[in-house]
């Protein structure tokens, strides 16, 4: 058997030179010398597979040496050690079920630099400041920004009142070389803004690249409330800095980017010839629809396929509710029937029904009339996109932190077809195979594909303890005692009504849920 080379700039030239399979798109920006223009903070697979991509296709498209992104891994230093090795290289293979032959892989090189902030926080905090650097983005997960359930920080937490606590001293230029690790993604973002306003104050734009409904302007009012809660005299200066040279543009993101398995790494090999650690998967679909509200020059991501806009409301809230909340959907119901993976749940026609019937009665129409966007034919390509059997996006990846992405993606729904007199019982039942989900989940009775399931959320004590007991009384505890509705929606007797009714329905669409 012969072992073969690791990806890096010396393999790729040597296996360029040897002939590569013509499936394998080779980064332009290989052979530019990039300086770093944007710093990404949460470096997983959907930023290497979507913004990266928009990147490295910018760079391509004019030449531009400015953007250069370092990646700031946060948990853990993994995908820092998959990326130094190859010199920030790594494929972004596209998963289709149409078609035969070689699966297109292509190679992106905008990533040049990887940190670790728990080891390398100056670093980062340096690079933040410097004045090359334009841009910071985010991919840190819904749960990343520790919102209390109003949307401002949860200053509740450990890890935002120790964060605070440095930003303090930051900005008292009590810690100059302080390379104490921030303890939050939003709490290195606020100290690195208190760095750069000391560094000098050159503008920067902050582009939010999660699924949150209003994405950048809600970190902005996170941001702002987050150094208004800090005790240092100078506090008061940075906010006034923060709201006249940084800006959060809403952003929508849309890439279907499942994690990365040993058999994509297999497949990836056989099409490159070399190993690649940091490969990622992904639909062959890529859409970024950006606020055109930036602080100061940014990558030409237009030509690599971007949408810029002065209203981003109407794609995001499509999207959300769409697509998003259709896939919890199909998340929460799959892996009750035991599907693994979401294409397996759109092709099961229990749940096909339940999703078609969600979108054409409560999803679309909670949008109102006069979309600029044809709501039908979006509606149609997110169930064929889900349909595309090749991507394998677990339902149980989907399924993750419903605490979190609930109220984003369904619960806006329930509301604003309460608001026109409409009891929303198709979204109701969505929200129902949430709980049936967490019931199961919590209580160690759930199986997918013959593996068991736990409760996979930030807040999956309290869920356990509010599911706990007998499926009969399921709805009503979730709805008094999750902390996940708000009181205005928990109230509702339409809404209560219609969630009972689905905990009631889908109870037995499982075998876990019989137990
Ligand atoms: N994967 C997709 O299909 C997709 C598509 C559109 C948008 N997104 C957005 O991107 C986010 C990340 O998705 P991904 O596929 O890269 O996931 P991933 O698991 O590959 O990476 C998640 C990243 O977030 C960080 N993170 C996780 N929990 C955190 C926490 N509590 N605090 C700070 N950082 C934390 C991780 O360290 C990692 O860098 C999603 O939550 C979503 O908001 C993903
Ligand atoms: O990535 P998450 O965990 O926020 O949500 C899972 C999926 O619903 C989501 O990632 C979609 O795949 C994505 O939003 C498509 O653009």
């Amino acid at each position: 058997m012969t072992t073969l080379p690791r990806l890096s700039r010396a393999t790729l030239a040597t296996l360029a030179d040897a002939g590569l399979d013509p499936a394998v798109r080779l980064p332009a920006s290989a052979t530019t010398a990039l300086s770093t223009g944007i710093v990404h903070l949460g470096i997983g697979a959907f930023h290497r597979a979507h913004q990266a991509v928009f990147t490295e296709r910018a760079i391509e498209a004019t030449g531009d040496d400015r953007w250069g992104i370092l990646g700031v891994t946060q948990r853990s230093a993994t995908v820092r050690d998959q990326l130094l090795p190859q010199d920030g290289l790594y494929g972004v293979l596209e998963l289709s079920d149409r078609g035969g032959g070689a699966p297109p892989l292509e190679l992106i090189g905008s990533i040049r630099d990887v940190a670790y902030p728990a080891e390398e926080t100056a670093r980062v905090l340096a690079t933040i400041a410097a004045p090359a650097t334009h841009i910071v983005s985010l991919t840190v997960t819904e749960k990343g920004y520790r919102r209390a359930a109003d949307g401002g920080p949860d200053l509740a937490d450990p890890a935002l009142s120790f964060d605070l606590a440095v930003l303090a001293r930051e900005i008292d230029r009590a810690a100059t070389d302080d390379d104490e690790p921030s303890r939050s993604a939003v709490g290195l973002l606020v100290r690195a803004l208190a760095r750069r306003w000391r560094a000098g104050g050159d503008a920067l734009t902050v582009v939010v690249c999660d699924n949150l409904m209003d994405n950048g302007p809600q970190v902005e009012r996170l941001v702002h409330a987050l150094v208004g809660a800090c005790p240092a005299a100078g506090a008061g200066e940075l906010l006034d800095w923060i709201r006249a040279r940084v800006t959060f543009p809403a952003t929508m993101v849309d890439r279907i980017v499942p994690a990365t398995a040993d058999a994509h790494r297999r497949a990836a090999e056989r099409v490159l010839g070399a190993t690649d650690a940091g490969l990622v998967v992904a639909e062959p679909f890529r859409q970024w629809v950006i606020e055109d509200r930036f602080a100061g020059p940014r990558p030409a991501w237009e030509l690599a396929g971007a949408t810029f806009t002065s209203d981003v409301a109407p794609y995001e809230h499509a999207k959300l509710r769409l697509l998003n909340g259709t896939h919890s959907l199909l998340a929460y119901a799959g892996a009750l029937r035991g599907h693994a993976t979401i294409a397996e749940a759109v092709a099961d026609p229990l749940l096909y029904g339940l999703a078609r019937t969600m979108l054409d009665e409560d999803s679309i129409p909670s949008l109102g009339a006069g979309s600029e966007i044809d709501l039908e034919a979006y509606r149609d390509s997110v169930l064929e996109r889900f349909a595309n059997a090749a991507i394998g996006h677990t339902t149980v990846q989907v399924a993750m932190d419903g605490s979190q992405k609930l109220p984003i993606r369904l619960l806006g729904i329930a509301r604003d077809r309460l608001a026109v007199g409409q009891a929303p019982e198709a979204v109701a039942r969505a929200v129902a195979a949430w709980m049936l989900f967490v019931h199961a989940a919590a209580a160690g009775s759930l199986e997918v594909a013959g593996s068991p399931v736990g409760l996979d959320d930030p807040a999956a004590q309290a869920l356990g303890q509010a599911a706990a007991g007998s499926i009969d009384g399921l709805a009503d505890r979730m709805l008094d005692r999750s902390g996940v509705f708000p009181a205005a929606l928990a109230g509702d007797d339409r809404w209560r009504t219609a969630v009972r009714s689905g905990v009631s329905e889908l109870s037995g669409i499982g075998a876990a849920t019989a137990r």
